[in-house]
């Protein structure tokens, strides 16, 4: 029961040095062994971003894969693949996150010398953020605006491939200033960092030129491609990183639940451990089906060459990636905060492991795509759909299925909606539980719809967005967790017939995700957005209740199984609580008595010296002079 090493050091430069190691155990692994197996997860299942070396596979060879010439990819691939260089991915500033398009740092054509000066002209122009480029990239990829020419001419912001740090001793290179971002609330593994450019200059092709390039006369020439290969590629980077969260997520949930189920098995039969804990297991498979489905159509848009398909295809992919982004991080976050409330006063403390998770689930919140801005770029997209529905304009393929039969909502009719009357046994019906969540979603699609079009007849469009926002978002969320519904019987359905033997259990499951989300003890929006036009009638709520109080009981033997199914190791999950052995007490005892400060009273018979007779110690407060007369 060795104290893993990742609990020794917990200091700043310990706990980076500590992630460095094991960055460079992994990516020795992928070189020596020529596989990719920890290019999108760590060996803790965390994004890849979480580690000093992961950005390199992961952002920094994307862009140059999407963004990059023949002649640029065929350079850099292999040095990266090789883990010869280091790369960071630096957008975001000090001032500009979400506003990709207010970013200041400038790359200004010098005709006289062939190259960009790199330039960071404000405060608010700091680049901040990018993973890794504190202390351990030796290149990055910097968006900045391009600007040619005198006065100079803004061409937009670009992509350019900046040597950072020299290549001999590591410093930054003359014209950089780079630092660490400090600790925290997770991610301390990795160097989260700033960089300065001050008159940086840089080569002529550091600007990654498949779709743009400058020439040595300063001509700014747009690349050939096709308007839709362009924006496919654009898009791609995006859509493949954001694409990512929801897969990495459901692994976050899934560990939590794992370690937490473990260390439940005595506590099981308390209610609520044992409706909490099957509520988050059926979620954590909810969002991993999901982005399953997601990948599925990802590669499908890859494929796809052909200029009509891919261009009707893009808008959808990237309504569907913003949207899963922000439901699959929230719920797994807001999971795993319940996972580890259930873990009682063990779960707060680091050993458990459950600490780290949930604050490395709750960066994706934030990261590639702040979510509140995904579900608007989602509800902006059912938004613009409904509108070319009703107006007979065409509208994607994907979305005929959901639009076809919202004539009935917009005209405001009684529903005979086939759920209605619903007895307490069909409620656990697959197709039924489908169809409650379809209706609650067009009907939530239309009122934003409506409200907006209200709105928008007195207020400048943005107003009017802005002041329908909450509905907008709420029916982005609704359209979700239908599709999330979809894709999860789909998933079932093909299982039928590769793995007859689940289906009994993934059914149960599926049923119990869709009832604990109709019936949300935590959130009053949930079940009110369910019933609050009288469709579903309250005691059909009643029986769902009941119903998923059978479902519990049913699949109760089942918890260790689904648990164990996902097969984390114990080293991946770092757990004294959710090793597979169960023995939870026995190691989180061994754990605490190795932890560095114990090791260290021991030796020195039980007194920490420095607490005791050092400058601010103890003793100083315990022997002080105590005034004449004052009572103790
Ligand atoms: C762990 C971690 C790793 C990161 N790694 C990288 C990296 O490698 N490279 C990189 O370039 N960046 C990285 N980032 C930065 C990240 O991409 C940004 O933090 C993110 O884009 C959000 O931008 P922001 O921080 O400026 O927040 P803001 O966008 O300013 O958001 C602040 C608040 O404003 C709200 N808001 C903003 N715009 C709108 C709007 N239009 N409508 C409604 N509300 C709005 C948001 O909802 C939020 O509540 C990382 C961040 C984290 C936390």
């Amino acid at each position: 029961m060795k104290l893993p090493r990742i609990y020794e050091g917990l200091d700043r430069e310990g706990i980076y040095l500590e992630g460095l190691r094991r960055a460079r155990a992994t990516v020795n692994d992928m070189v020596d062994h020529n596989h990719r197996h920890f290019a999108i997860m760590t060996e803790r299942y965390q994004i890849a971003n979480a580690s000093p070396l992961g950005l390199n596979f992961l952002m920094f060879r994307k862009a140059i894969e999407l963004q990059g010439t023949p002649e640029q990819q065929k350079y850099w691939l292999p040095l990266i693949d090789g883990a010869k260089v280091n790369g960071a991915y630096a957008q975001t500033e000090v001032g500009h996150g979400t506003f990709v398009r207010g970013i200041e740092t400038t790359a200004t054509f010098n005709h006289d010398t062939d190259e960009f000066i790199l330039h960071s002209p404000s405060l608010t122009s700091t680049k901040i953020w990018p993973g890794g480029l504190g202390l351990s990239c030796s290149h990055a990829i910097v968006v900045a605006r391009l600007k040619i020419g005198k006065p100079p001419v803004d061409h937009g912001i670009h992509m350019f491939l900046v040597q950072v740090r020299s290549m001999e001793d590591f410093r930054p290179v003359d014209g950089v200033e780079l630092g660490d971002q400090g600790m925290k609330m997770s991610y301390n593994g990795t160097c989260n960092g700033y960089a300065k450019f001050d008159n940086l200059r840089i080569p002529r092709n550091s600007l990654l030129s498949a779709h743009a390039q400058v020439t040595k006369d300063g001509s700014f020439i747009q690349g050939k491609i096709d308007k839709t290969r362009l924006l496919k590629k654009t898009y791609s980077i995006m859509l493949h990183h954001r694409g990512l969260i929801p897969r990495c997520v459901s692994f976050a949930l899934a560990q939590s639940v794992t370690i937490t189920a473990r260390y439940s098995v005595a506590i099981l039969e308390f209610k609520s451990q044992h409706y909490r804990i099957l509520a988050l297991i059926s979620q954590a498979y909810a969002i991993l089906f999901a982005s399953k489905r997601f990948d599925i159509q990802y590669e499908a848009l890859q494929q796809d060459e052909s200029g009509d398909g891919a261009s009707a295809r893009l808008p959808f992919i990237h309504a569907l990636a913003s949207g899963l982004k922000a439901w699959s991080s929230t719920v797994a976050c807001a999971g795993v905060e319940e996972a580890r409330q259930m873990c009682g006063g063990h779960g707060y403390v680091a050993l458990s492991g459950l600490p780290e998770i949930l604050s490395a689930v709750s960066a994706s919140l934030t990261f590639e795509g702040e979510n509140y801005v995904l579900w608007q770029q989602l509800g902006k997209y059912l938004l613009g759909q409904l509108q070319a529905f009703t107006t007979g304009i065409p509208i994607a393929p994907e979305m005929g299925g959901f639009l076809t039969g919202i004539e009935q909502y917009l005209r405001d009719e009684k529903f005979d909606a086939e759920f209605k009357d619903a007895r307490r046994d069909e409620l656990l019906d697959a197709s039924k539980l489908l169809s409650i969540f379809l209706h609650r979603s067009r009907r939530l699609l239309v009122t934003a719809y409506r409200q907006f079009e209200r709105n928008v007849q007195q207020l400048h469009p943005a107003q009017a967005w802005n002041r329908v926002m909450m509905p907008i978002i709420s029916a982005g969320r609704a359209f979700i967790e239908y599709l999330v519904l979809q894709y999860y019987k789909d998933y079932i359905d093909a299982i039928s017939t590769a793995e007859p033997s689940l289906l009994p259990v993934l059914t149960r499951l599926y049923s119990l995700f869709a009832l604990t989300t109709v019936i949300n003890p935590n959130s009053q929006f949930t079940s009110a957005s369910f019933t609050e036009d009288g469709t579903l009638s309250l005691s059909q709520i009643h029986d769902m209740g009941e119903q998923i109080d059978e479902l519990l009981t049913d699949l109760l033997p089942d918890v260790i199984s689904l648990t164990d199914a996902w097969d984390f190791t114990d080293a991946s999950l770092c757990s004294a609580l959710g090793c597979r052995d169960g023995n939870v007490y026995e190691r989180l005892m061994s754990w605490t008595r190795q932890i560095p400060i114990n090791s260290a009273v021991k030796e020195s018979n039980g007194v920490l010296s420095s607490m005791w007779d050092g400058p601010y110690g103890m003793e100083g407060i315990l022997k002080r002079d105590i005034e004449k007369g004052a009572r103790l």
